[in-house]
C-alpha cells in the first residue's frame, strides 16, 4: 500500500506545477544553505570588474540574491505563482535560484533531495488537515530565522495534525 501510494504521489509530485512553484518560492526565501558551502579561489579571478585574489574565501550569499529587488518583485511576499510562468529552477544554470549551490561543485544530491522535498511535502499535505496552533493567524508565524551555516527557524513551527 505505501508503495501505491508513494507511486501515486510520485506521479502527481512530478506533474504538480503549483507544489513544484511552492518548493521554488520556500528555496528562494529559506535557502537551507544560505552561504552555500565555503569555496576558495584557486587562482587571481576578475569578476565583473572585480579582482578575488587567489587563496581568497568565497562565501555566496544566495539567502540575499533570493530577496533581491532587483531580481525579484515583491521579494519578501511568499508568492509561488512567480514561478508559474517561468523556466526558472534549481539547477544552477540560473544564478538568480541556487538553493543547491552551482557549477563544478553543485549539490550532488540534488536529484535525490529534490524528488524527495516533493515527495515529503505532497505526502504530509494529502494525508493530514494541517492546523496552527490554537488561536494563532496565518499572518501572526513568526518567520524569523537563526542564522548559521544552515537556516533554521527561530522559533520552530507548531502545526497540529489531524488524519484525513
Ligand atoms: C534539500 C536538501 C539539500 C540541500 C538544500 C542541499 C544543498 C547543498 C548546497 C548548497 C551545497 C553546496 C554547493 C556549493 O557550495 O556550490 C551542497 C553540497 C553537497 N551536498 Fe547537498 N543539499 C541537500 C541534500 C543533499 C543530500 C540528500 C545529499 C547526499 C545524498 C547531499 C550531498 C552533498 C554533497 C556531497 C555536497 C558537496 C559537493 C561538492 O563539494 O562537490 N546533499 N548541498
Amino acid at each position: 500500500m505505501w508503495l501505491d501510494r508513494t507511486k501515486k504521489f510520485k506521479n502527481q509530485t512530478s506533474r504538480d506545477p503549483y507544489l513544484r512553484a511552492v518548493v521554488k518560492e520556500t528555496f528562494r526565501l529559506h535557502p537551507a544553505a544560505p552561504l552555500l558551502v565555503p569555496h576558495k579561489a584557486e587562482e587571481d579571478v576578475e569578476i565583473n570588474g572585480y579582482i578575488v585574489p587567489r587563496n581568497a574565501q568565497v562565501l555566496v550569499n544566495v539567502w540575499a540574491i533570493g530577496r533581491d529587488s532587483n531580481v525579484w518583485a515583491k521579494p519578501d511576499v511568499f508568492m509561488p505563482e512567480r514561478f508559474l510562468e517561468t523556466e526558472t529552477d534549481v539547477h544552477g544554470q540560473h544564478f538568480e535560484l541556487l538553493p543547491f549551490g552551482g557549477g563544478r561543485r553543485i549539490c550532488v544530491g540534488l536529484p535525490l533531495a529534490y524528488r524527495m522535498v516533493h515527495l515529503m511535502l505532497a505526502t504530509l499535505i494529502s494525508s493530514f488537515d494541517w492546523k496552527l496552533e490554537e488561536g494563532l493567524k496565518t499572518e501572526e508565524v513568526d518567520m524569523d530565522e537563526r542564522f548559521g551555516l544552515t537556516l533554521q527557524k527561530a522559533i520552530p513551527l507548531k502545526a497540529v495534525p489531524t488524519q484525513l
